[in-house]
């Protein structure tokens, strides 16, 4: 039997990773671990799809009772893995996914070596601009986004594999064969 993998989607915000990730492995049997957050939902996410929200108190006394893996704080809000929604499903025996930061993949890595697989997307500057602006994204959103650009793109290179998210159809494609790369047996 394969070991479970954890598949972790990292790159540029805006580049594509939830929207790509989550169609690719839609009932793939692998299973999505949202992350915890601080920040309050934006126009349009759906609670518990992308993140579970919670108050900055609950995130602290969480935080406090070493509830994650890990967190990271970004611009003036907290994220982070629930330690228990990713060890049940991993002692199930499920490979599941992730939409992390740098320094979050970096730690998942390092905690589980080899089983964690690092898929890395990421568009231009300008091609993010344009995604979000035609999607009616706040200004704000966009400029944070556009901030953490140059620190994050440099985090390819580390990364077990890189996609350019041109046309979304390529992109689900080209995920869906890396993971089953993994999980398929060889012959
Ligand atoms: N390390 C770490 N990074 C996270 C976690 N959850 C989300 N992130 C990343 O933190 C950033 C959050 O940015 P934000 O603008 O709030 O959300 P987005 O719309 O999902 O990109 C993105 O790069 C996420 O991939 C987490 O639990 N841990
Ligand atoms: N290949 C693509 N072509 C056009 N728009 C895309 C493509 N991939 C994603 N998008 C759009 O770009 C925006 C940002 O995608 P999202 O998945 O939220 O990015 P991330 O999770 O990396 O921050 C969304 O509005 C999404 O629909």
């Amino acid at each position: 039997m394969n070991k479970p993998y954890l598949f972790i989607f990292t790159g540029t915000s805006g580049s594509g990773r939830k929207t790509a990730a989550h169609k690719a492995l839609e009932n793939s049997g692998i299973l999505h671990i949202p992350s915890c957050t601080d920040r309050p939902p934006r126009d349009k996410e759906r609670p518990d799809q992308d993140y579970r929200y919670v108050s900055k108190e609950k995130f602290n006394v969480l935080n406090q009772n070493g509830f994650f893996t890990e967190t990271v704080q970004i611009d003036r809000h907290r994220y982070g893995i629930g330690k228990r929604y990713l060890v049940l499903a991993l002692n199930a025996g499920n490979s599941v996914y992730l939409v992390l930061n740098r320094e979050g993949s970096d730690t998942i890595r390092r905690i589980y070596g080899e089983r964690a697989i690092r898929i890395f997307l990421y568009v231009d500057k300008k091609t993010v601009s344009e995604r979000l602006e035609s999607k009616g994204t706040s200004y704000e959103i966009i400029d944070s986004y556009l901030s953490h650009y140059s620190e994050e793109v440099t985090y390819r290179k580390a990364c077990e594999h890189v996609i350019e998210n041109r046309s979304l159809a390529s992109t689900i494609e080209q995920i869906k064969k890396i993971v089953n790369s993994y999980l398929t047996p060889a012959p």
